[in-house]
């Protein structure tokens, strides 16, 4: 299995905040990947870069081989953090605009999510609830046969129930030479499809390690050894007996 990212010295800048510091990783095919990191620490910043939203100030990043660009976005299937269709658009329409938009886009397998999440197509996005939104972009996301998904908080909204049918969606609709970089928060729901963790803290990689390897040496789980390296120090903040944030 050959890599299929590549970050070398990679830099981004946001004015004088540096978010992401020299970071050197890579990415195989035929991975799930969980990016991870308290907020700030670059996990969007990174997938913008891979996704080619962003340029790097810095170093370089390669998916298959290839800088951000024309190829690599039409081998790229991207979820962003946030909302970008327009919400008069029904669902169908949607789904017609991924089929007009990508070659690799699979009809079938959107109308078979789809219909499973129980979304009808005549919906119009404006009614549809925040989580709903989000079941339909990543459905449409998954549909394509894509080489890498690049999937932005994938499970933030839904409802813990819909977040095993959104796992699985995930599992069975890549091919085994396809990898998938997801951030999130929620890592004890999504620790048990990962294969590796990228442990972002500000702007750079604290660790890179298959899950095995992981509860092998640490004998604990991701989310408990990320809960140990992320830990905010209880004296950080003082609280009053109101529950406000005390002065220091
Ligand atoms: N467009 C921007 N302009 C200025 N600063 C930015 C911009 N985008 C990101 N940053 C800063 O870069 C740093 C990394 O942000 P980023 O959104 O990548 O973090 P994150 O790990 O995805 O956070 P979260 O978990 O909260 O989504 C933060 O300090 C953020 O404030």
């Amino acid at each position: 299995m050959g890599v299929l990212l590549e970050c070398s010295g990679l830099t981004k800048r946001f004015g004088k905040r540096e978010a992401l510091k020299q970071v050197d990783l890579s990415v195989e095919s035929g991975k799930i990947v969980g990016l991870l990191g308290p907020n700030g620490s670059g996990k969007t910043t990174l997938i913008k870069l891979a996704n080619g939203l962003l340029r790097p100030d810095g170093g370089s990043i390669r998916i298959d081989g290839q800088e951000p660009g024309v190829y690599t976005k039409s081998i790229v299937s991207y979820l962003p953090d946030r909302m970008y269709f327009a919400d008069w658009m029904r669902v169908s329409d949607m789904v017609r605009m991924f089929r007009d938009f990508y070659t690799d886009f699979r009809l079938e397998t959107a109308e078979d999510m789809l219909e499973r999440l129980e979304i009808s197509g005549s919906e119009r996005m404006k009614s549809l609830s925040k989580g709903t939104k989000e079941k339909v972009q990543l459905a449409l996301v998954m549909s394509r046969k894509a080489k890498l998904y690049l999937l932005d908080e994938p499970i933030g909204g839904v409802d813990p129930a819909a977040r095993d049918f959104i796992l699985r969606t995930i599992l069975t609709n890549y091919s085994e030479d396809a990898s998938v970089i997801l951030s999130t928060h929620l890592i004890a729901d999504i620790e048990k499809v990962l294969d590796e963790v990228i442990f972002l803290k500000e702007g750079q990689v604290v660790r890179q390690d298959p899950v095995d390897r992981i509860r092998e040496q640490e004998k604990k789980s991701v989310d408990a050894l990320f809960r140990e390296i992320f830990a905010v120090p209880m004296g950080a903040m003082d609280w009053d007996t109101h529950g406000r944030e005390g002065e220091r």
